[in-house]
């Protein structure tokens, strides 16, 4: 699925309003219908299924068209029936959208209409038993023009941000940026529309010391905008769903783009089948080089989740230490031992070793003594296959930065943000990292996978795919081993690296998804995603789980 900029999607809008055609305020009331539907529905929302509604619900209004959104949004809630409602407008400027303005005085109707309706209840119930009633349902609308004017906020209170969207167009200030941190500070659960309020859709300068909300959810129209999918940005964004508003699909189709986000099509597209017919001469020959004293576990989990992802054949490179370890733990691979005992020396004495297997994938648990970053210097130079780097291979290319040269072309490198910032430096936000790594990437003619809540890969071509599959559960010792060793497999079946990329991180993020679901985020361990392989593929592959 492509990411568009916050532009393209105001152009796409535009050409839905002029092509469809429909006019801007009646593409607010359906915006804001499809926010409603999920307040209502949604398991995920904090109202879900709750017409007799004990909390209340606070609309925080600007004077753009966001604002336009949360004004629709409380006129329709309250046309279903939900009681109270308390709508705030902010009044940060003397100028509002004309479809805002439009949507105050329908709200303003409603308004007047339950007051009558009210009233006439009042007046029924008094002549019949001398009291008032309750009222049946509150909404009201009130100004913010100043501190002064800040209601109070209960933790059983749901607020709507409905303050900016993506027409901000320079950091909050004044009482609107106090307004915020009030917000941010209430215990009550925050529901963004479009983009939580302060925050842009793409580049985020200097976010610590700016006024942005900090949701629970945020409904985003058509599709995730770039700066959701940075892992920093989550404490703003809460969890996203995505809302969608009826743009025009075509035009949206056609809009240019680097940026996707990996969906579980994409990832049966690029699936093959295995022939009927097949041998296992068919899926290639693995060369992991991994391990030393005290990590043969993460060369094992390596072996293991390479072997699970369907290589025909793999030989895994171990120290002497490792050779009953690996022999035991996995019988399916072939074990060639090293000259040394507790850390790999010497991978290949000439070239032409090299030549039998279709894929290497180099440091797991290698560590960085003197004679394993020579082996890892030597490996690098004996072979222009593309290759998986990850852990201490990546880190002893840090440290020799020349060697950058015999990396061969489009191998595949996997950094978590620290081996990232070894490898390539600082970036002061994570646009901006984002923006080195594609750099990297066309420079080295190597793919990255920025590994984290969501991957980030980017590609010698400068493309950039997401993989937002994968739980907190994962974050565990092994778990990235286990990816290496899916990725190398996948590279040693024949897919490309750009396909193994995608396949590998979609697969391992779907299988930790399973595994947590079964055991729990808590329990499950790094070999757990391996063992939710299989219920990982045939998702993929026949739809199931
Ligand atoms: N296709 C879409 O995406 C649709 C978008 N809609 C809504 O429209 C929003 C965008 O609306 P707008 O363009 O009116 O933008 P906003 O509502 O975000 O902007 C408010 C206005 O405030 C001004 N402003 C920007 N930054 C400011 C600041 N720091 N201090 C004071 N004033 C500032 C801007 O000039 C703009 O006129 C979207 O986020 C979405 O909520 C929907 O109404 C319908 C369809
Ligand atoms: N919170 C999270 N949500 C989703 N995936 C995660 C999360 N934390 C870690 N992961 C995934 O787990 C793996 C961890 O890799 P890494 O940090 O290299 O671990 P290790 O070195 O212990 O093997 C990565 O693929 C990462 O994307
Ligand atoms: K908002």
């Amino acid at each position: 699925m492509k990411i568009l900029t916050a532009e393209q999607i105001r152009q796409a809008d535009q050409y839905t309003i002029q092509n469809e055609p429909i006019s801007s305020i009646d593409l607010m009331e359906r915006a804001a219908s499809q926010c409603v539907d999920w307040l209502l529905y949604d398991e995920d929302s904090p109202l879900g299924y709750c017409f007799s509604f004990d909390k209340t619900l606070k609309i925080f209004s600007g004077m753009g068209n966001n604002g336009g959104d949360g004004l629709v949004i409380a006129r329709l809630l309250a046309e279903k029936g939900l009681s109270n409602i308390q709508v705030f407008i902010i009044n940060y400027s003397d100028k509002y959208s004309p479809d805002c303005e439009e949507n105050i005085k329908r709200l303003e109707k409603v308004i007047q209409k339950l007051e009558k309706k009210k009233n006439k209840s009042n007046k029924k119930a008094t002549l019949a038993t001398r009291e008032p009633i309750p009222t049946q349902q509150h909404l009201s609308l009130h100004y913010i023009k100043s501190v002064s004017d800040f209601p109070e906020i209960q933790a059983s209170d749901v607020v709507i941000d409905a303050i900016f969207g993506s027409g901000l167009n320079k950091p909050i200030k004044d009482f609107t940026a106090q307004l915020i941190a009030y917000l941010n500070h209430s215990k009550a659960q925050i529901i963004a529309i479009d983009i939580p309020s302060g925050l842009f859709a793409e580049n985020n300068e200097d976010i610590e010391h700016r006024a942005i909300i900090k949701a629970n959810h945020t409904l985003t129209f058509e599709g995730y905008k770039l700066a959701f999918l940075y892992d920093q940005n989550y404490v703003f964004t809460g969890k996203v769903h995505i809302v969608h508003i009826g743009l025009d699909k075509n035009f949206m189709g056609q809009q240019a783009s680097d940026l996707f986000l990996l969906t579980k099509q994409d990832i049966y597209k690029k699936l093959k089948v295995r022939p009927k017919t097949a041998h296992k001469g068919n899926f290639g020959h693995a060369l992991l080089v991994v391990g030393s004293e005290g990590k043969m576990g993460a060369a094992v989990l390596s072996a293991k989740a390479c072997m699970r992802t369907g290589v025909g054949l793999l030989t895994v490179h171990v120290p002497k230490c490792g050779y009953n370890i690996m022999q035991t733990a996995i019988p399916e691979a072939m074990v060639v031992v090293d000259k040394k005992k507790k850390s790999i020396s010497k991978i290949c004495r000439e070239s032409t070793d090299l030549e039998k297997y279709t894929a290497i994938g180099v440091g797991c648990g290698l560590g960085k003594g003197e004679k394993t970053v020579q082996a890892f210097h030597d490996l690098l130079k004996s072979t222009s296959m593309p290759m998986v780097i990850d852990a201490d291979g990546l880190n002893i290319l840090a440290e020799n930065l020349s060697w950058w040269d015999f990396v061969p072309k489009h191998s595949i490198l996997t950094p978590h943000p620290k081996e990232f910032e070894r490898l390539f430096g600082r970036a002061n936000n994570p646009y901006l990292r984002h923006q080195l790594q594609i750099a990297m990437s066309i420079q080295r003619q190597v793919f990255i996978i920025l590994k984290g809540a969501t991957t980030c890969i980017t590609t010698p071509e400068g493309k950039t795919y997401f993989n937002t599959q994968g739980n907190a559960g994962m974050a565990t010792g092994g778990s990235g081993d286990v990816l290496t060793g899916i990725l190398t497999s996948l590279l040693a079946q024949g897919y490309t690296p750009e396909e193994a990329c995608c396949i590998g991180t979609y697969l391992h993020g779907t299988s930790g998804n399973m595994a947590a679901k079964r055991l729990s985020q808590e329990a499950m361990i790094a070999g757990d995603i391996i063992k939710y392989l299989s219920k990982a593929f045939r998702s993929l592959h026949y739809g199931e789980g």
